[in-house]
């Protein structure tokens, strides 16, 4: 029996495959399978983990799939969710915790897991652009010009872990995010994709966005977008040091902190939507079976070619 359950941060949803539940690693391709809305489970990511042995004191692993089946180096509204999955089977009472993606290692402190809260370092922001990394220009990414669809934008572009392209305007929207989210998103100049926000400063304490995710398109929500364009709305001098700013997006509300030093701290909700078992039709398909047939490679092919083109537009 395959277990899996699934979770929401802010309408930013994430599949959960844990090893003690199932006997298969997730491949890119099955991340694509179990994120379709229509052929699998549907959400924007997988989390697989923890990978090897849990302990409180020590790092715990965890692997982060896109929806179009592509690894990302982190997420952070993956990694507050996964410590809520954590806090919930593997460390009862366990409020601070250390979580080890491919984009580093971030701290975690469970603040309130009754309500969900919780709070994650996702560390220092780089704007070198050989970090982000951004072709084109060698020094930092801030405020350059780039050339979209015949239009010349300004964008800052960062990595925090994994690459972000934030652009400001009056008026972020869903309508903004999804016409020029995947042509910045998919740009030359990012030869490994980016993730992209739309960005409203409101006050020195509350800002907007719109995000455009690499790998999985248009979303409610992104804890490490919020986290991005914070970080560039205080290296611009528009948000207050060391004060929790608001991060508004579609789907709720996170707190972003920009410490002295520039360390980015974020805090927000998460929860728990359902568990439930895959069906056995669904798990021989997944994972690297030796005994995979014919029959399963096309129809692993027909979901990803039934991918709405937006997703990789
Ligand atoms: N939803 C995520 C972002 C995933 C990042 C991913 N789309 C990438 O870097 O490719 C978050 O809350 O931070």
């Amino acid at each position: 029996m395959t277990h899996f359950t699934k979770y929401q941060a802010l309408g930013n949803d994430y599949v959960v495959i844990d090893p003690r539940d199932a006997a298969f690693e997730p491949t890119g391709q099955d991340a694509l399978l179990l994120c379709d809305r229509n052929f699998g489970i549907g959400a924007d990511g997988v989390l697989y983990g923890p990978i090897g042995p849990v302990d409180a004191d020590q790092p715990v692993r965890l692997r982060i799939f896109n929806s179009d089946g592509s690894e990302c180096e982190k997420s952070g509204n993956g990694i507050r969710i996964f410590a809520l999955h954590l806090a919930a089977r593997h460390l009862p009472g366990v409020r601070e915790l250390t979580v080890r993606t491919l984009g580093g290692d971030s701290p975690v402190r469970i603040v309130d897991e009754q309500a969900g809260v919780v709070s994650v370092g996702m560390g220092l922001p780089s704007f070198d652009a050989a970090a982000v990394p951004m072709l084109g220009i060698t020094g930092l990414a801030v405020e350059q010009p780039l050339l979209v669809d015949g239009q010349q934008l300004t964008v800052t572009a960062l990595n925090l872990g994994n690459p972000h392209a934030v652009v400001f305007t009056e008026h972020p929207t869903r309508e903004l995010a999804c016409a020029l989210g995947p042509l910045i998103a998919e740009h030359e100049r990012f030869p490994t994709r980016t993730n992209v926000q739309f960005l409203r400063v409101l006050d020195r304490r509350t800002i907007q966005i719109e995000v455009w995710e690499r790998g999985a398109g248009y979303t409610l929500a992104s804890g490490s977008s919020g986290c991005a364009a914070t970080a560039v709305a205080h290296r611009l001098d528009l948000v207050d040091t060391g004060a929790e700013i608001t991060v508004r997006m579609a789907g709720g509300e996170i707190g972003v902190t920009v410490a002295p030093d520039s360390t980015v701290t974020m805090t927000g909700g998460a929860e728990h939507v359902l568990s439930g078992t895959l069906a056995a039709a669904l798990v021989a398909r997944l994972g690297n079976h030796a005994d995979q047939d014919a029959v399963a490679h096309s129809d692993r092919d027909a979901v990803a070619h039934a991918e709405p083109a937006a997703v990789r537009a």
